[in-house]
Protein backbone atom coordinates (compact mmCIF):
# COMPACT_ATOMS: atom_id res chain seq x y z
CA UNK A 1 0.00 0.00 0.00
CA UNK A 2 2.81 2.68 1.01
CA UNK A 3 6.07 2.67 -1.05
CA UNK A 4 8.98 1.26 0.99
CA UNK A 5 10.28 4.82 1.61
CA UNK A 6 7.53 5.94 3.44
CA UNK A 7 7.36 3.18 5.15
CA UNK A 8 10.83 3.72 6.58
CA UNK A 9 10.48 7.27 7.40
CA UNK A 10 7.64 6.60 9.17
CA UNK A 11 9.35 3.84 10.91
CA UNK A 12 12.37 6.43 11.66
CA UNK A 13 10.41 8.94 12.92
CA UNK A 14 8.66 6.43 15.51
CA UNK A 15 12.15 5.36 16.57
CA UNK A 16 12.86 8.95 17.35
CA UNK A 17 9.93 9.53 18.99
CA UNK A 18 10.13 6.31 21.44
CA UNK A 19 14.03 6.98 22.24
CA UNK A 20 13.56 10.80 22.85
CA UNK A 21 10.85 9.18 25.66
CA UNK A 22 13.08 6.35 26.65
CA UNK A 23 14.56 6.71 29.81
CA UNK A 24 17.49 4.47 28.08
CA UNK A 25 20.05 4.58 26.07
CA UNK A 26 21.63 1.54 24.06
CA UNK A 27 25.21 0.31 22.96
CA UNK A 28 26.19 -2.04 20.19
CA UNK A 29 28.74 -4.15 20.28
CA UNK A 30 29.24 -6.45 17.44
CA UNK A 31 31.69 -9.06 16.68
CA UNK A 32 33.29 -8.04 13.80
CA UNK A 33 33.56 -3.83 13.05
CA UNK A 34 34.33 -3.74 9.10
CA UNK A 35 37.32 -6.19 8.60
CA UNK A 36 38.55 -6.23 12.14
CA UNK A 37 37.57 -8.30 15.20
CA UNK A 38 36.01 -6.57 17.94
CA UNK A 39 38.46 -6.27 20.73
CA UNK A 40 35.71 -5.32 22.90
CA UNK A 41 33.68 -8.11 22.44
CA UNK A 42 36.10 -10.42 23.46
CA UNK A 43 36.17 -8.55 26.52
CA UNK A 44 32.89 -8.15 27.54
CA UNK A 45 32.64 -12.03 26.46
CA UNK A 46 35.34 -12.92 28.89
CA UNK A 47 33.85 -10.47 31.52
CA UNK A 48 30.33 -11.74 31.44
CA UNK A 49 31.98 -15.31 31.44
CA UNK A 50 33.48 -14.75 35.15
CA UNK A 51 31.26 -16.72 37.32
CA UNK A 52 32.30 -14.23 40.16
CA UNK A 53 31.40 -11.30 38.54
CA UNK A 54 27.82 -11.71 37.22
CA UNK A 55 24.84 -13.96 38.53
CA UNK A 56 22.05 -15.20 36.09
CA UNK A 57 19.17 -17.52 36.26
CA UNK A 58 20.25 -18.81 32.90
CA UNK A 59 23.86 -19.19 31.31
CA UNK A 60 25.55 -21.11 28.20
CA UNK A 61 28.32 -23.73 29.78
CA UNK A 62 30.94 -24.39 27.36
CA UNK A 63 34.19 -26.10 27.69
CA UNK A 64 36.58 -26.16 24.76
CA UNK A 65 38.58 -29.09 22.99
CA UNK A 66 41.55 -29.71 25.11
CA UNK A 67 40.21 -26.66 28.05
CA UNK A 68 40.64 -27.11 31.34
CA UNK A 69 38.24 -24.20 32.30
CA UNK A 70 34.41 -24.18 32.12
CA UNK A 71 33.32 -20.82 30.83
CA UNK A 72 29.80 -19.30 31.24
CA UNK A 73 28.28 -17.56 28.93
CA UNK A 74 24.96 -15.78 27.82
CA UNK A 75 22.75 -17.60 26.02
CA UNK A 76 21.84 -16.78 22.55
CA UNK A 77 19.35 -13.10 22.87
CA UNK A 78 19.35 -13.72 26.42
CA UNK A 79 19.73 -10.93 29.02
CA UNK A 80 21.51 -10.48 32.38
CA UNK A 81 21.73 -7.84 35.00
CA UNK A 82 25.08 -6.04 36.23
CA UNK A 83 25.45 -3.64 38.87
CA UNK A 84 28.63 -1.08 38.46
CA UNK A 85 29.25 1.65 40.72
CA UNK A 86 25.53 1.06 42.26
CA UNK A 87 24.40 1.40 39.05
CA UNK A 88 22.27 -1.33 37.15
CA UNK A 89 22.82 -2.23 33.59
CA UNK A 90 21.71 -4.78 30.77
CA UNK A 91 23.32 -6.45 28.95
CA UNK A 92 21.85 -8.80 25.82
CA UNK A 93 23.52 -11.15 23.28
CA UNK A 94 21.97 -10.08 20.27
CA UNK A 95 22.61 -13.25 17.69
CA UNK A 96 21.11 -12.96 14.35
CA UNK A 97 20.89 -14.95 11.03
CA UNK A 98 23.18 -13.48 7.96
CA UNK A 99 21.59 -12.97 5.02
CA UNK A 100 23.07 -14.64 2.31
CA UNK A 101 25.44 -12.77 0.65
CA UNK A 102 25.81 -11.70 -3.20
CA UNK A 103 29.63 -11.01 -2.77
CA UNK A 104 32.04 -10.70 0.01
CA UNK A 105 36.11 -10.53 -0.12
CA UNK A 106 36.03 -12.73 2.60
CA UNK A 107 33.52 -15.58 4.18
CA UNK A 108 31.91 -13.92 6.77
CA UNK A 109 30.24 -16.18 9.34
CA UNK A 110 26.61 -17.22 9.19
CA UNK A 111 25.39 -15.67 12.28
CA UNK A 112 26.19 -11.95 13.12
CA UNK A 113 26.75 -11.66 17.06
CA UNK A 114 27.03 -8.45 19.53
CA UNK A 115 26.03 -7.59 22.50
CA UNK A 116 24.12 -4.87 23.40
CA UNK A 117 24.09 -2.81 26.73
CA UNK A 118 21.46 -1.08 28.13
CA UNK A 119 22.14 2.15 30.59
CA UNK A 120 20.04 4.84 31.49
CA UNK A 121 20.45 8.18 30.22
CA UNK A 122 20.98 9.70 33.51
CA UNK A 123 24.18 7.13 34.22
CA UNK A 124 25.47 7.33 30.56
CA UNK A 125 28.10 9.88 31.41
CA UNK A 126 28.67 8.66 35.03
CA UNK A 127 29.61 5.45 33.98
CA UNK A 128 30.31 4.51 30.30
CA UNK A 129 33.30 5.30 30.33
CA UNK A 130 34.74 3.24 33.17
CA UNK A 131 32.64 0.54 33.20
CA UNK A 132 34.17 -0.04 29.83
CA UNK A 133 37.61 0.34 31.20
CA UNK A 134 37.14 -1.47 33.86
CA UNK A 135 35.79 -4.71 31.78
CA UNK A 136 38.44 -4.35 29.68
CA UNK A 137 40.65 -4.56 32.38
CA UNK A 138 38.66 -7.37 34.39
CA UNK A 139 39.12 -9.37 30.94
CA UNK A 140 42.78 -9.11 31.13
CA UNK A 141 43.04 -10.06 34.57
CA UNK A 142 40.83 -13.02 33.50
CA UNK A 143 42.99 -14.28 30.53
CA UNK A 144 45.98 -13.67 33.21
CA UNK A 145 44.59 -15.91 35.53
CA UNK A 146 43.27 -18.59 33.48
CA UNK A 147 46.16 -20.95 32.86
CA UNK A 148 44.53 -21.81 29.21
CA UNK A 149 46.78 -20.27 27.05
CA UNK A 150 46.25 -20.81 23.24
CA UNK A 151 48.77 -22.17 20.36
CA UNK A 152 47.97 -20.40 17.15
CA UNK A 153 49.75 -21.77 14.22
CA UNK A 154 49.17 -20.34 10.59
CA UNK A 155 49.23 -24.04 8.49
CA UNK A 156 46.32 -22.81 6.55
CA UNK A 157 48.54 -21.41 4.45
CA UNK A 158 47.21 -17.63 4.13
CA UNK A 159 43.81 -18.63 3.87
CA UNK A 160 41.12 -17.07 6.37
CA UNK A 161 38.36 -18.43 8.32
CA UNK A 162 35.30 -17.64 8.03
CA UNK A 163 35.51 -15.08 11.43
CA UNK A 164 38.35 -13.61 9.08
CA UNK A 165 41.24 -14.72 11.15
CA UNK A 166 44.92 -16.38 9.46
CA UNK A 167 45.38 -18.48 12.66
CA UNK A 168 44.33 -21.93 13.68
CA UNK A 169 44.23 -22.29 17.48
CA UNK A 170 44.61 -24.97 19.74
CA UNK A 171 44.38 -24.71 23.95
CA UNK A 172 48.29 -24.47 24.88
CA UNK A 173 49.18 -27.17 27.29
CA UNK A 174 52.86 -27.67 27.58
CA UNK A 175 54.14 -27.99 31.30
CA UNK A 176 57.59 -26.71 30.71
CA UNK A 177 58.53 -23.94 33.27
CA UNK A 178 61.40 -22.29 34.37
CA UNK A 179 61.62 -24.55 37.32
CA UNK A 180 61.67 -27.62 35.14
CA UNK A 181 64.04 -25.89 32.93
CA UNK A 182 67.85 -27.29 33.29
CA UNK A 183 69.86 -24.40 32.83
CA UNK A 184 72.73 -22.09 34.45
CA UNK A 185 70.47 -20.69 37.16
CA UNK A 186 72.61 -17.76 37.06
CA UNK A 187 71.30 -16.91 33.38
CA UNK A 188 67.93 -18.65 33.87
CA UNK A 189 67.30 -15.70 36.62
CA UNK A 190 68.76 -13.12 34.18
CA UNK A 191 66.15 -13.96 31.59
CA UNK A 192 63.36 -14.03 34.03
CA UNK A 193 64.29 -10.49 35.43
CA UNK A 194 64.03 -9.57 31.82
CA UNK A 195 61.18 -10.65 31.03
CA UNK A 196 59.33 -9.53 34.23
CA UNK A 197 60.93 -6.08 33.34
CA UNK A 198 59.14 -6.27 29.69
CA UNK A 199 55.93 -7.61 31.26
CA UNK A 200 55.85 -4.64 34.03
CA UNK A 201 57.47 -2.13 31.92
CA UNK A 202 54.86 0.01 29.94
CA UNK A 203 55.65 3.22 31.28
CA UNK A 204 58.98 2.66 30.83
CA UNK A 205 58.38 1.78 27.20
CA UNK A 206 56.19 4.85 26.96
CA UNK A 207 58.39 7.13 28.37
CA UNK A 208 61.19 6.55 26.24
CA UNK A 209 59.27 6.57 23.11
CA UNK A 210 60.24 2.47 22.49
CA UNK A 211 57.75 0.16 21.01
CA UNK A 212 56.76 -2.14 23.76
CA UNK A 213 57.82 -5.08 22.19
CA UNK A 214 61.23 -7.14 22.85
CA UNK A 215 63.26 -9.95 20.68
CA UNK A 216 64.74 -12.78 22.07
CA UNK A 217 67.34 -15.31 19.67
CA UNK A 218 67.75 -19.08 21.39
CA UNK A 219 70.20 -20.97 19.62
CA UNK A 220 72.36 -24.00 20.24
CA UNK A 221 72.33 -27.73 19.82
CA UNK A 222 69.63 -29.36 19.06
CA UNK A 223 67.93 -30.96 22.10
CA UNK A 224 69.30 -28.32 24.46
CA UNK A 225 65.99 -26.61 25.16
CA UNK A 226 65.10 -24.17 23.28
CA UNK A 227 61.53 -24.93 22.74
CA UNK A 228 60.94 -26.18 26.32
CA UNK A 229 62.61 -22.28 26.70
CA UNK A 230 59.87 -20.72 24.79
CA UNK A 231 57.00 -22.81 26.22
CA UNK A 232 58.45 -21.53 29.82
CA UNK A 233 58.39 -17.92 28.53
CA UNK A 234 54.58 -18.37 27.75
CA UNK A 235 53.50 -19.91 31.03
CA UNK A 236 55.92 -17.28 33.62
CA UNK A 237 54.28 -14.05 31.84
CA UNK A 238 50.73 -16.07 30.78
CA UNK A 239 51.40 -15.37 27.02
CA UNK A 240 49.73 -17.13 24.16
CA UNK A 241 51.96 -18.56 21.18
CA UNK A 242 52.22 -17.54 17.64
CA UNK A 243 54.26 -20.25 15.68
CA UNK A 244 54.59 -18.41 12.55
CA UNK A 245 55.58 -21.08 9.70
CA UNK A 246 57.37 -19.04 7.44
CA UNK A 247 57.10 -21.56 4.82
CA UNK A 248 53.16 -21.13 4.60
CA UNK A 249 53.48 -17.13 4.05
CA UNK A 250 53.83 -16.24 0.48
CA UNK A 251 54.81 -13.01 0.87
CA UNK A 252 55.34 -9.97 2.46
CA UNK A 253 51.78 -8.22 2.86
CA UNK A 254 50.68 -11.95 3.67
CA UNK A 255 52.96 -11.57 6.33
CA UNK A 256 51.71 -8.60 8.06
CA UNK A 257 48.55 -9.59 7.49
CA UNK A 258 49.58 -12.36 10.25
CA UNK A 259 50.67 -9.94 12.33
CA UNK A 260 47.86 -7.93 12.37
CA UNK A 261 46.02 -10.57 13.47
CA UNK A 262 47.89 -11.29 16.61
CA UNK A 263 46.71 -10.59 19.90
CA UNK A 264 48.81 -8.63 22.46
CA UNK A 265 50.56 -10.12 25.43
CA UNK A 266 51.95 -12.95 23.11
CA UNK A 267 54.59 -14.56 21.90
CA UNK A 268 55.27 -15.20 18.45
CA UNK A 269 58.00 -17.55 17.28
CA UNK A 270 59.97 -18.66 14.42
CA UNK A 271 61.58 -21.94 14.91
CA UNK A 272 64.87 -22.69 12.34
CA UNK A 273 64.84 -19.23 11.08
CA UNK A 274 68.29 -20.66 9.44
CA UNK A 275 66.21 -23.18 7.91
CA UNK A 276 63.58 -20.72 6.44
CA UNK A 277 65.89 -18.28 5.17
CA UNK A 278 66.97 -19.83 1.63
CA UNK A 279 71.01 -19.02 1.69
CA UNK A 280 71.29 -19.44 -1.91
CA UNK A 281 69.02 -16.94 -3.31
CA UNK A 282 71.14 -15.09 -1.42
CA UNK A 283 73.68 -15.54 -3.87
CA UNK A 284 71.16 -15.36 -6.70
CA UNK A 285 71.90 -11.63 -7.61
CA UNK A 286 74.62 -12.96 -9.66
CA UNK A 287 74.52 -13.11 -13.32
CA UNK A 288 75.71 -16.09 -15.48
CA UNK A 289 78.82 -13.04 -16.28
CA UNK A 290 79.52 -12.91 -12.84
CA UNK A 291 78.30 -9.48 -12.34
CA UNK A 292 74.99 -8.21 -10.50
CA UNK A 293 72.11 -9.33 -12.34
CA UNK A 294 69.67 -7.32 -10.59
CA UNK A 295 68.83 -3.81 -10.65
CA UNK A 296 67.28 -1.67 -8.36
CA UNK A 297 64.04 -2.01 -10.07
CA UNK A 298 64.61 -5.57 -9.06
CA UNK A 299 61.49 -5.63 -5.71
CA UNK A 300 64.21 -7.58 -4.25
CA UNK A 301 67.33 -5.45 -4.43
CA UNK A 302 65.08 -2.32 -3.44
CA UNK A 303 63.58 -4.67 -0.21
CA UNK A 304 67.25 -3.69 1.37
CA UNK A 305 69.14 -6.57 1.23
CA UNK A 306 68.34 -8.12 -1.85
CA UNK A 307 67.65 -11.70 -0.21
CA UNK A 308 64.76 -13.97 -0.48
CA UNK A 309 63.62 -15.66 2.57
CA UNK A 310 61.33 -18.69 2.37
CA UNK A 311 60.23 -20.28 -0.66
CA UNK A 312 62.33 -21.54 -3.52
CA UNK A 313 60.47 -19.20 -6.11
CA UNK A 314 59.45 -22.16 -8.50
CA UNK A 315 55.72 -21.25 -7.85
CA UNK A 316 55.81 -17.62 -9.15
CA UNK A 317 57.61 -14.98 -7.52
CA UNK A 318 55.94 -16.08 -3.91
CA UNK A 319 58.62 -14.65 -2.19
CA UNK A 320 58.80 -13.17 1.38
CA UNK A 321 62.00 -11.11 1.72
CA UNK A 322 64.31 -10.73 4.61
CA UNK A 323 63.52 -7.11 4.83
CA UNK A 324 60.12 -7.94 5.01
CA UNK A 325 61.36 -10.38 7.94
CA UNK A 326 62.62 -7.68 9.89
CA UNK A 327 59.84 -4.40 8.85
CA UNK A 328 57.47 -8.00 10.58
CA UNK A 329 60.15 -7.79 13.75
CA UNK A 330 61.30 -4.58 13.85
CA UNK A 331 59.33 -2.22 11.75
CA UNK A 332 56.34 0.35 12.11
CA UNK A 333 53.92 -2.83 11.55
CA UNK A 334 55.35 -4.95 14.54
CA UNK A 335 53.88 -2.00 16.92
CA UNK A 336 50.31 -2.63 15.90
CA UNK A 337 49.06 -4.19 19.27
CA UNK A 338 51.48 -3.90 22.18
CA UNK A 339 53.10 -6.19 24.91
CA UNK A 340 54.91 -8.67 21.86
CA UNK A 341 58.13 -11.04 22.30
CA UNK A 342 59.64 -12.46 19.17
CA UNK A 343 61.56 -15.87 19.61
CA UNK A 344 63.24 -16.79 16.67
CA UNK A 345 65.47 -20.02 17.24
CA UNK A 346 68.26 -21.80 15.22
CA UNK A 347 70.73 -24.47 15.67
CA UNK A 348 73.54 -22.27 13.24
CA UNK A 349 73.46 -18.63 14.58
CA UNK A 350 76.85 -18.38 11.99
CA UNK A 351 74.48 -18.82 9.18
CA UNK A 352 72.12 -16.26 10.09
CA UNK A 353 72.19 -12.73 7.96
CA UNK A 354 73.94 -10.18 10.18
CA UNK A 355 71.17 -7.76 9.19
CA UNK A 356 68.99 -10.16 12.10
CA UNK A 357 71.43 -10.32 14.32
CA UNK A 358 72.67 -6.37 14.49
CA UNK A 359 71.83 -4.58 17.79
CA UNK A 360 68.67 -4.01 18.72
CA UNK A 361 66.53 -5.98 16.22
CA UNK A 362 66.84 -9.41 18.89
CA UNK A 363 67.54 -7.31 22.31
CA UNK A 364 68.75 -10.82 23.99
CA UNK A 365 70.66 -13.42 22.22
CA UNK A 366 70.78 -16.96 24.50
CA UNK A 367 72.64 -19.63 24.30
CA UNK A 368 71.41 -22.82 24.97
CA UNK A 369 74.91 -25.08 26.04
CA UNK A 370 75.03 -28.83 26.55
CA UNK A 371 74.14 -29.97 29.90
CA UNK A 372 76.37 -28.25 32.41
CA UNK A 373 76.58 -29.53 36.65
CA UNK A 374 74.30 -27.06 37.11
CA UNK A 375 71.77 -27.74 34.66
CA UNK A 376 72.13 -31.34 35.54
CA UNK A 377 71.48 -31.11 39.58
CA UNK A 378 67.99 -29.60 38.39
CA UNK A 379 67.15 -32.38 36.12
CA UNK A 380 68.06 -34.69 38.65
CA UNK A 381 66.36 -33.01 41.12
CA UNK A 382 62.96 -33.02 38.84
CA UNK A 383 63.21 -36.57 37.57
CA UNK A 384 64.40 -38.32 40.23
CA UNK A 385 63.69 -36.08 43.40
CA UNK A 386 67.07 -35.97 44.24
CA UNK A 387 67.90 -33.16 46.66
CA UNK A 388 71.55 -31.19 46.95
CA UNK A 389 73.59 -33.20 49.53
CA UNK A 390 71.42 -37.00 48.72
CA UNK A 391 73.72 -38.14 46.59
CA UNK A 392 77.05 -39.31 47.36
CA UNK A 393 80.43 -36.64 47.01
CA UNK A 394 82.61 -39.35 45.30
CA UNK A 395 80.29 -40.02 42.17
CA UNK A 396 79.17 -36.23 42.20
CA UNK A 397 82.55 -35.10 41.56
CA UNK A 398 83.40 -37.83 38.58
CA UNK A 399 80.08 -36.65 36.96
CA UNK A 400 81.31 -33.37 37.23
CA UNK A 401 84.59 -33.91 36.10
CA UNK A 402 83.47 -35.49 32.75
CA UNK A 403 79.93 -33.81 32.42
CA UNK A 404 81.31 -30.50 29.90
CA UNK A 405 84.13 -33.27 28.49
CA UNK A 406 81.12 -35.12 27.42
CA UNK A 407 78.75 -32.71 25.67
CA UNK A 408 75.45 -34.41 26.45
CA UNK A 409 72.62 -32.35 25.82
CA UNK A 410 70.07 -31.91 28.44
CA UNK A 411 67.39 -33.89 26.20
CA UNK A 412 69.98 -36.79 26.04
CA UNK A 413 70.50 -36.90 30.03
CA UNK A 414 66.56 -36.45 30.36
CA UNK A 415 65.85 -39.60 28.26
CA UNK A 416 68.42 -41.72 30.49
CA UNK A 417 66.94 -40.36 33.80
CA UNK A 418 63.41 -41.32 32.86
CA UNK A 419 64.12 -44.68 31.56
CA UNK A 420 65.19 -45.54 35.05
CA UNK A 421 62.91 -43.09 37.10
CA UNK A 422 62.65 -46.37 39.35
CA UNK A 423 66.04 -46.89 40.14
CA UNK A 424 67.72 -43.95 41.34
CA UNK A 425 71.40 -45.82 41.55
CA UNK A 426 70.82 -47.55 38.57
CA UNK A 427 70.21 -43.87 36.84
CA UNK A 428 72.98 -42.23 38.19
CA UNK A 429 75.33 -45.05 37.22
CA UNK A 430 74.11 -45.22 33.91
CA UNK A 431 74.18 -41.66 33.13
CA UNK A 432 78.10 -41.72 34.45
CA UNK A 433 78.65 -44.23 32.14
CA UNK A 434 77.57 -42.69 28.99
CA UNK A 435 79.57 -39.61 29.99
CA UNK A 436 82.48 -41.25 30.55
CA UNK A 437 81.83 -42.78 26.73
CA UNK A 438 81.45 -39.68 25.45
CA UNK A 439 84.02 -38.08 27.02
CA UNK A 440 86.67 -40.79 26.08
CA UNK A 441 85.33 -40.69 22.57
CA UNK A 442 85.03 -36.88 22.13
CA UNK A 443 89.02 -36.95 23.28
CA UNK A 444 89.97 -39.31 20.51
CA UNK A 445 88.14 -37.63 18.64
CA UNK A 446 89.87 -34.13 18.77
CA UNK A 447 93.14 -35.89 19.10
CA UNK A 448 92.71 -37.88 15.79
CA UNK A 449 91.78 -34.38 14.25
CA UNK A 450 94.52 -32.46 15.63
CA UNK A 451 96.52 -35.36 14.50
CA UNK A 452 95.20 -35.42 11.29
CA UNK A 453 95.36 -31.55 10.49
CA UNK A 454 99.04 -32.03 12.09
CA UNK A 455 99.50 -34.81 9.07
CA UNK A 456 98.24 -32.77 6.05
CA UNK A 457 100.33 -29.65 7.05
CA UNK A 458 103.20 -31.76 6.82
CA UNK A 459 102.07 -33.61 4.00
CA UNK A 460 101.52 -30.01 2.02
CA UNK A 461 105.01 -29.04 3.33
CA UNK A 462 106.56 -32.51 1.55
CA UNK A 463 104.44 -31.57 -1.39
CA UNK A 464 105.33 -28.19 -1.92
CA UNK A 465 108.96 -29.58 -1.67
CA UNK A 466 108.64 -32.26 -4.10
CA UNK A 467 107.00 -29.67 -6.44
CA UNK A 468 109.05 -26.81 -6.70
CA UNK A 469 111.66 -28.42 -8.80
CA UNK A 470 109.56 -29.30 -11.53
CA UNK A 471 106.43 -27.64 -11.05
CA UNK A 472 104.42 -30.78 -12.40
CA UNK A 473 102.34 -32.63 -10.50
CA UNK A 474 103.37 -36.53 -10.95
CA UNK A 475 100.32 -38.37 -11.08
CA UNK A 476 101.61 -41.61 -8.66
CA UNK A 477 102.34 -39.62 -6.00
CA UNK A 478 99.19 -37.81 -6.16
CA UNK A 479 97.33 -40.74 -5.80
CA UNK A 480 99.59 -42.21 -2.94
CA UNK A 481 98.96 -38.63 -1.26
CA UNK A 482 95.30 -39.60 -1.60
CA UNK A 483 95.31 -42.97 -0.10
CA UNK A 484 97.00 -41.63 2.54
CA UNK A 485 94.76 -38.89 3.40
CA UNK A 486 91.66 -41.20 3.18
CA UNK A 487 93.18 -43.65 5.32
CA UNK A 488 93.80 -40.95 7.64
CA UNK A 489 90.38 -39.89 7.31
CA UNK A 490 89.20 -43.10 8.22
CA UNK A 491 90.63 -42.41 11.34
CA UNK A 492 89.11 -39.55 12.26
CA UNK A 493 85.59 -40.67 11.63
N1 LIG B 1 67.28 -27.37 29.19
C1 LIG B 1 66.40 -28.36 29.34
N2 LIG B 1 65.76 -28.54 30.51
C2 LIG B 1 64.86 -29.53 30.66
N3 LIG B 1 64.54 -30.39 29.70
C3 LIG B 1 65.15 -30.27 28.51
C4 LIG B 1 66.10 -29.24 28.28
N4 LIG B 1 66.54 -29.35 27.02
C5 LIG B 1 65.91 -30.39 26.49
N5 LIG B 1 65.06 -30.95 27.37
C6 LIG B 1 64.21 -32.13 27.12
O1 LIG B 1 64.44 -32.55 25.80
C7 LIG B 1 63.28 -32.45 24.99
C8 LIG B 1 63.62 -31.73 23.70
O2 LIG B 1 63.98 -30.39 23.98
P1 LIG B 1 63.59 -29.16 23.07
O3 LIG B 1 62.55 -29.56 22.09
O4 LIG B 1 63.27 -28.01 23.94
O5 LIG B 1 64.97 -28.93 22.34
P2 LIG B 1 65.32 -27.88 21.20
O6 LIG B 1 66.54 -27.15 21.64
O7 LIG B 1 64.14 -27.08 20.87
O8 LIG B 1 65.72 -28.83 20.01
P3 LIG B 1 65.63 -28.51 18.43
O9 LIG B 1 66.77 -27.61 18.12
O10 LIG B 1 65.79 -29.86 17.82
O11 LIG B 1 64.30 -27.92 18.17
C9 LIG B 1 62.26 -31.67 25.80
O12 LIG B 1 61.01 -32.28 25.68
C10 LIG B 1 62.75 -31.77 27.22
O13 LIG B 1 62.11 -32.83 27.89
MG1 LIG C 1 62.91 -26.96 19.14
Amino acid sequence: LFPPELRFAVLKFFNKIISMFSSYCYFDITEIDGVNTNELYNAVQLYLSSSVSISGSRLSLTRALNSSAITFGLTNNDTILDTFKGVTVLWEHVVTQRQAQTFSWRPLPDEKRGFTLRIKKKHKNLILDSYLDYIMEKANDIRRKNQDRFLYTNSRGGSLDSRGNPWESVPFKHPSTFDTLAMDPLKKTEIMEDLKDFANGQTFYQRTGRAWKRGYLLYGPPGTGKSSMIASMANYLGYDIYDLELTEVHNNSELRKLLMKTSSKSIIVIEDIDCSINLSNRKRSKGNDGSTGRSYHDPDMRSGSGCAVGHSGEDGGNWITLSGLLNFTDGLWSCCGSEKIFVFTTNHIEKLDPALLRSGRMDMHIFMSYCSFAALKILLHNYLGYEEGDLEGEILKQVEDVIDKAEITPADVSEVLLKNRRRKEKAVGELLEILNERAERKLMNSGAVENDLDDVADEEQEKRALESPKDVCDCEQESCNKGDKEEKLNKVT
